[in-house]
């Protein structure tokens, strides 16, 4: 295998120095693991050799397991590709060789990277290296020892938290916590390891094992304590998860029997842990992730980003204010325009306001904070457009305001620059239909709080230039957004694909279902609120807005109510006035209003559709299935229609951009462990019920009737015979 490799070079010294390198992040494919073991024997059979050192190659120490052996388990359900490391390579062969081994590390150590360095006698780090067992994070635990080392070596309370919590430290905080023994610069680190080998080999420097270590553990009865307060915190945080109960009961069994019975059990339910449906999801989100940047014919024609130094954004409203407040934040200087002094000064506020609420999170300094807002420039025209590199045009979503901004800014801005658009709704045809300058118009659609959630989606047309979209896709990474590359459509790939997730809601409510009910199942479900709480917080403009829009381009296929305007008409404007389905009161979590449901029963009245006049009569299940179902069936015509690269774009933008739970792969992934015939056969059923809303697209019908993977790509054959269907 090309580029994985275990090589060990011996000095005159007597130190073995064993480097793994596996490029880009060393991850420890199983040739790595039968390497380590080979090196290790040579080690301890030659004379010549008094300790070891191991290292990562190229600046990194690794970045663990290799994730591709967990995805290669979940297809295959075959464990047998899962070497045995954590007593064979790391108990036997390396903690209690004849020689010592000290951990060089540089760039980062995590997962399975920390564990075999955690299973070296000494840790020797430069300072800014990445420390960290973000195993949970993939539905399963450190299976390498970590659940035992870390506590040994940190304490009970800063070990769980790292796990936990998924949270990597510092080196130098490393050093603090006791994991770390010594900091060092780049430049030292093999010297200082070598000779920090030889000092243990000689018995200048202790010879350590972390896992008999108990001081570190604390009394019995505090360890109790500590694991019983996670616990509850892990039920909390993580109720739909099986990984971090799992993982404290790895924890407890060490704190009770000592580490090497705990290593035992960590791994026996490691390999339990591998095979659920959680981890399945979890490591298909992580390389869904990392595919979307990669983007035919942009990303693979040998095109090299440019340089934005400089945007401009138009509209301090919410949207604009939390774009600007993205971009300052990574050090990219903004032009803020505004129409007049009052609303330029309101965004500017806004802007000051976001940032405080980093400062006040502790995630931003009062010193970054001064030198973000010093980035910041509000201007009442177009004339300091002359030099920006990119606009993002912010404004309410009116088709003639935004024709004029365009029509404008194409004659104030430089012809490179980027003209881009954060409508979440309006073709970008229409938006641009007044320049000359198709080939730079594109879509960046955040989504609200913008300086705050993860993702991008940018919409490309039918002219826009791979430059310009690798640009915006570069951008996005800067300002730490995962950008995810979509075709041009009404509400584009995200808000498109879940319209009918608030419809279905509605008519669910129409036809008798209570409310408060239909928000329960969802969040049960594992989305951050319900459909009609999010329909508060984002307030009942966005819905009233889009209306019409969604009216003639999704025709046959609405449902239709006059509940919002109802709900306006009563005072109630969602959380921005404190009223909407639930009530909302500084300092308290929001209440279900009672009162709303006289306005409902008004609003059923005259929709007047419950057969028979009857509420219906359903179960948890059949609410879950009736408002997500319709949502997967909008994502087969997304699909059908190219307007996403591949099926897993969907899954990271439903999951980045709506709050899909990530341990089920993203909306999808989900779909596709539900099965396309069930879904098939439940949508045709309520089609016939309750009309058209229901109706299954040809595409998903194929799907199910011949078999095939939703998220397998559409030919132009199969596109051909559905259109006769
Ligand atoms: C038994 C053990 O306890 C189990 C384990 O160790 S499980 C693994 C635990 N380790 C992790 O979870 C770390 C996962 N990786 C990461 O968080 C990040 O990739 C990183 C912080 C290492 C680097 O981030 P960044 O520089 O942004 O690069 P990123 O794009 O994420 O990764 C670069 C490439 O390395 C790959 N990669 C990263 N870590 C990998 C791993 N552990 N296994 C396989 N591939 C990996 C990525 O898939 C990506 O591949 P691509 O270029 O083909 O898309």
């Amino acid at each position: 295998m090309a580029g994985i490799r275990v090589s060990m070079d011996v000095g005159g010294d007597g130190v073995a120095v064993i480097t793994i390198s596996n490029p880009p992040v060393n991850a420890l494919h199983p040739a790595i693991i039968s390497g380590l073991k080979e090196k290790y024997a040579e080690a301890m059979n030659r004379g010549d050799v008094k300790a070891i050192v191991l290292t990562g190659d190229n600046g990194k120490f690794s970045g663990g397991f290799d994730i591709n052996v967990f995805a290669q388990i979940h297809k295959t359900g075959d464990l047998s590709s899962l070497p045995d490391v954590s007593v064979e390579l790391v108990v036997n062969i390396m903690e209690d060789a004849r020689k010592p081994s000290v951990a060089a590390i540089q760039g980062l150590a995590l997962g399975g990277g920390l564990e075999l360095a955690m299973g070296c006698h000494a840790r020797i780090s430069t300072p800014e290296a990445q420390l960290g067992l973000p195993e949970l994070t993939l539905g399963v635990i450190p299976g390498f020892g970590g659940t035992q080392r870390l506590p040994r070596l940190v304490g009970l309370k800063k070990a769980i938290e790292m796990m936990l919590q998924s949270k990597s430290i510092t080196a130098t905080e490393g050093k603090e916590y006791g994991l770390i023994d010594a900091l060092v610069s780049p430049k030292e680190l093999i010297e200082i390891s070598r000779q920090w080998a030889l000092d243990i080999a000689e018995r200048r420097k202790p010879w350590i094992s972390s896992l008999r270590r108990t001081d570190r553990l604390g009394s019995l009865s505090e360890a109790r304590q500590i694991l019983q307060a996670a616990r509850q915190q892990a039920k909390r945080i993580a109720p739909n998860m099986p990984q971090h109960q799992v993982c404290l009961d790895a924890i407890e069994e060490g704190v009770n029997f000592g580490g090497y019975a705990g290593v035992l059990k960590e791994a026996k339910l490691f390999k339990e842990l591998v095979l659920s449906s959680t981890s399945k999801g979890l490591v298909h989100v992580f390389f869904a992730q990392r595919a979307t940047s990669k983007v035919p014919n942009v990303t693979d024609v040998g095109l090299k980003p440019r340089q934005i130094k400089k945007v401009a954004v138009i509209g301090g409203g919410l949207m604009g204010s939390g774009i600007a407040t993205a971009l300052i934040l990574s050090n990219i200087p903004v032009v803020l325009k505004e129409v007049d002094t009052k609303f330029l000064q309101r965004g500017q506020k806004l802007i000051a306001a976001n940032l405080e609420g980093l400062v006040k999170k502790g995630s931003l300094t009062q010193d970054k904070m001064k030198k973000a807002l010093s980035l910041l420039e509000g201007v009442l025209d177009y004339s300091e457009f002359r030099n920006v590199d990119m606009v993002i045009e912010a404004v309410i979503e009116k088709i003639p305001l935004k024709q004029s901004i365009f029509a404008d800014i194409e004659k104030a801005c430089p012809p490179h620059c980027i003209l881009a658009t954060n409508t979440s709704t309006i073709d970008l045809n229409i938006v641009g239909e007044r320049t000359h300058s198709q080939d730079r118009i594109i879509g960046a659609h955040f989504f609200s709080p913008a300086h705050v959630m993860p993702l991008l989606e940018i919409v490309r047309m039918e002219k826009t230039s791979p430059q310009v979209i690798l640009d915006l896709m570069n951008v996005g990474k800067i300002i730490k957004k995962v950008p995810v590359v979509v075709g041009n459509c009404t509400g584009f790939a995200v808000n498109r694909t879940f319209f009918p997730y608030s419809q279905g809601a509605h008519l669910l409510v129409h036809l008798g279902v209570d409310v408060f009910r239909v928000d329960r199942v969802i969040s049960k479900f594992g989305m951050p609120m319900g459909p009609f709480q999010l329909q508060d917080v984002a307030g009942y403009g966005v819905a009233l807005a889009v209306k019409d829009i969604y009216d003639s381009a999704f025709k046959g296929r609405l449902f239709k109510s006059g509940l919002v305007e109802l709900m306006v008409e009563n005072g109630r404007q969602g959380k921005s006035n404190g009223k909407g389905y639930y009530i909302y009161e500084k300092g308290s979590k929001p209440r279900p209003d009672p009162s709303v449901h006289s306005i409902i029963e008004e609003s059923r009245r005259r929709t007047n559709i419950m057969p028979g006049g009857k509420p219906i009569n359903v179960s948890d299940q059949d609410i879950l299935e009736m408002i997500f179902f319709p949502v997967v069936n909008e994502a087969c015509r997304v699909m059908d229609e190219n307007i996403v690269v591949r099926a897993s774009d969907l899954d990271i933008a439903s999951v980045l951009g709506m709050g899909f739970p990530r341990y089920r792969g993203g909306l999808v992934f989900w779909a596709e462990t539900v099965g396309a015939p069930y879904i098939y056969s439940r949508l045709n059923k309520w089609a016939e019920l309750y009309g058209g809303f229901f109706k299954p697209s040809p595409y998903l019908e194929e799907r199910a009737k011949n078999g095939l993977p939703l998220s397998l790509p559409s030919t132009s054959s199969s596109q051909a015979s559905r259109a006769r269907l």
